[in-house]
């Protein structure tokens, strides 16, 4: 368990890649990646072409979803695929502390029920499980729009790193067709005063895929731990997300990347904090193990490999309180 302490400074890298885009200087937005993750591997994206209409538009449906009846999201309690509604309570981010203070709704791609991953019966595949349309309408369509806008970046996120590896641009794009991708509406009420027992809107933990957009209110309340153990504010940039890489990153570049701790505790008493991240967890069947370009001739890598079903499956059975932390393998 990581004790609270709130912050003093905040986040400062941001990643501009509007010339990778348009094919200007893809050379120089490359760079600029690479050595933000091998310092902190959390900072705001500005240049994604994503309208600030949509960025609206999806915390308002997520503001919406929470505003229904509490009868009516329980018709859609999170089932053993790793979709739906997830009430206060279930889980724990930092796995040594009581129950996150949030609430979420879980939703993946749609895939069909004839889908090889939803005929073997994986968690993260298979049908979403959406609110009836008149209860909510529109909600259904903006959401499966915006995932498919998110992810692009996440793709073009992925392209970047890749150009990095002096890998061809499209190297990850088999993994990206059939990911465990998550996007993740959530809700934390207000919590003022003392936090007791480190119970927060959302526990110290790293992000488990490759990379993890956020989108996030105005409210504030991210933060985010630097590699010499220093919290930073991650307070919203108006028109950015909040990037930060997952555990994938540093097994893939040989523990040079950093898939940093963050947490979240909305202090602010007078406000509901909603948050939508979209968690890029490739595909379930993909062995990510480190890549030649980051590791020293000779050299065995430092952290093992794994499949991503492997380490992502894990990673939810410690959150929820279902393994032991000691299961975990590096990092
Ligand atoms: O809500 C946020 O700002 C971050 C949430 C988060 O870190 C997570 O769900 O992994
Ligand atoms: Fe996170």
């Amino acid at each position: 368990m990581v004790d609270y302490h709130a912050p003093k400074r905040g986040l400062t890298p941001v990643l501009d890649i509007t010339d990778w885009r348009n094919g200007r200087d893809k050379a120089a937005v490359a760079r600029e990646f690479d050595r933000i993750c091998r310092t902190i591997g959390f900072f705001y994206l500005t240049g994604h072409g994503i309208p600030a209409a949509a960025m609206a538009g999806m915390l308002e449906q997520t503001a919406r979803f929470f505003a229904l009846d509490d009868a009516i999201k329980r018709t859609l309690l999170v089932d053993w695929r790793r979709r739906g509604y997830e009430p206060f309570g279930l889980q724990s981010l930092d796995a040594a502390a009581p129950p996150d203070i949030k609430e979420s709704l879980l939703l993946g791609l749609d895939q069909p029920d004839d889908h090889p991953y939803v005929k073997r019966g994986l968690a993260n595949y298979g049908p979403n499980l959406w609110p009836a349309e008149e209860h909510l309408p529109g909600f259904r369509a903006f959401c499966e729009d915006y995932f498919s806008r998110v992810y692009t970046v996440g793709r073009s996120l992925m392209a970047i790193f890749a150009s990095v590896a002096g890998l061809p641009e499209d190297h990850f794009e088999p993994i990206l067709v059939d990911p465990m991708a998550t996007l993740r509406l959530i809700h934390y009420p207000p919590q003022p005063g003392a936090v007791v027992d480190n119970q927060i809107g959302c526990g110290t933990h790293t992000d488990w895929g490759a990379v993890t957009l956020l989108l996030q209110d105005e409210t504030g309340g991210l933060e985010v731990r630097d590699k010499n153990g220093e919290w930073l504010y991650a307070n919203p940039l108006p028109g950015a997300y909040v990037v930060n890489i997952g555990d994938m990153m540093p097994v893939w570049t040989n523990g040079a990347y950093h898939s940093n701790a963050h947490r979240v505790r909305n202090a602010d008493p007078g406000r509901h904090r909603y948050s939508v991240p979209l968690f890029i967890d490739p595909d379930y069947d993909a062995l990510v193990s480190c890549l030649d370009a980051f590791l020293p001739a000779g050299e065995t890598p430092k952290i093992p490999a794994r499949t991503v079903g492997e380490h992502i499956d894990l990673m939810y059975a410690i959150s929820y309180g279902q393994a032991s932390p000691e299961a975990m393998a590096n990092p």
